[in-house]
């Protein structure tokens, strides 16, 4: 059974204007999303700023009202539901380890602070939980009566992760956890979230702008633009047959750090390009939007026009 079933969601924030302040739009942040997290899974949703990504992490774990659709969390249906259990097995790792640590903190009150809110430790047994979280983040015990700004931007980062794993969740949110950090530290916070996805069993959602950074760490993968999904697939069918040309697009951004790939990266940039202009109504609609999405095998899903896909 999935772990996490998202299904129809929708999330729109009302547009005011006028001196009544009356709501005149919406924005359509989240518009019809449908998803799956089997246990012990790294489900990526990847596209750029703006589509949607962090509002539908925000909105599984109640920090965003739902419009509709509904969240379903081991089966149980938690929409709009903020419960004490719910939240205890549901957490997340947000982008930015500095604006994210509160700096007037210690590392041990910011650590003990979900302990605090839902366990009932004394003093001694929570000190021990968090130097036993400490040695499992890779971080000394001594480290605990530190403040955030005596720590690098990757040992913070995982100082959120302790914080987030010290109620023993099982589902992790990650917000680009990496997207703050320097290249060089990014593959080491990656390995480790990797490494304690082994030991605690974790799930993560596992959100981002990078396919880059995805490839080697979600098994499954959603691709969105302006609030809907162009394609969902597993990793090798989004990677190894992309459909949706905003996939492909996003594909052939990636950076090749190979110099003698650089003429071939720009032909495929520049054929990618063509396809996009040319056939632009097969994959988006009117307003610019995709398509609903329509399975081509059993686990890829792609938005394209109706008649496009008979032809294919
Ligand atoms: N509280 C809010 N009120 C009004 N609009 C919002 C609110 N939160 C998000 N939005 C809008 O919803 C859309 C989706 O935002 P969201 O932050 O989910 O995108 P994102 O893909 O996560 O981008 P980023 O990576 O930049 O965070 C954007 O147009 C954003 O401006």
């Amino acid at each position: 059974m999935a772990i996490l079933e998202v299904k129809d969601l929708k999330i729109y924030f009302p547009i005011k204007a006028g001196l009544l302040n009356r709501t005149v739009d919406h924005i359509k942040a989240v518009d019809g999303v449908s998803f799956q997290i089997e246990q012990g899974k790294t489900y990526g949703l990847v596209g750029e700023s703006g589509s949607g990504k962090s509002t539908i992490g925000r909105g599984i774990i109640g920090l965003e009202k739902i419009t509709s659709g509904k969240v379903y969390f081991n089966g149980v249906d938690i929409t709009s539901k903020n419960g004490k259990e719910i939240r205890k097995n549901l957490q997340m790792i947000f982008q930015d380890p500095y604006s994210s640590l509160n700096p007037r903190k210690r590392i041990l009150d910011i650590i003990a602070e979900p302990l605090r809110n839902f366990e009932r430790l004394t003093k001694k047994e929570e000190i021990k939980r968090i130097e036993e979280l400490l040695e499992l983040v890779g971080l000394s015990k001594e480290s605990m009566m530190k403040y955030p700004h005596q720590f690098s931007g990757g040992q913070r980062q995982r100082i959120g992760i302790a914080r987030a794993i010290a109620l023993k969740p099982k589902l992790i949110i990650a917000d680009e956890p990496v997207s703050a950090l320097d290249v060089s530290v990014q593959a080491q916070v990656l390995n480790f979230m990797q490494d304690i996805q082994k030991e605690l069993g974790l799930t993560y959602l596992f959100i981002s702008h990078d396919l880059g950074i995805v490839k080697h760490f979600c098994d499954e993968i959603s691709i969105m633009y302006k609030g809907r999904y162009v394609e969902q697939g597993t990793k090798e069918e989004i990677f190894n047959h992309p459909q949706h040309i905003y996939t492909k697009r996003l594909l052939s951004a990636i950076p090749d750090m190979n110099p003698s790939n650089r003429d071939k990266q720009f032909r495929i940039r520049k054929k990618v390009q063509q396809e996009f202009d040319q056939r632009y109504h097969d994959y988006f609609d009117s307003e610019g939007l995709a398509y609903s999405l329509k399975p081509i095998s059993e686990t890829h899903l792609v938005a394209l026009q109706e008649d496009v896909q008979k032809v294919r």
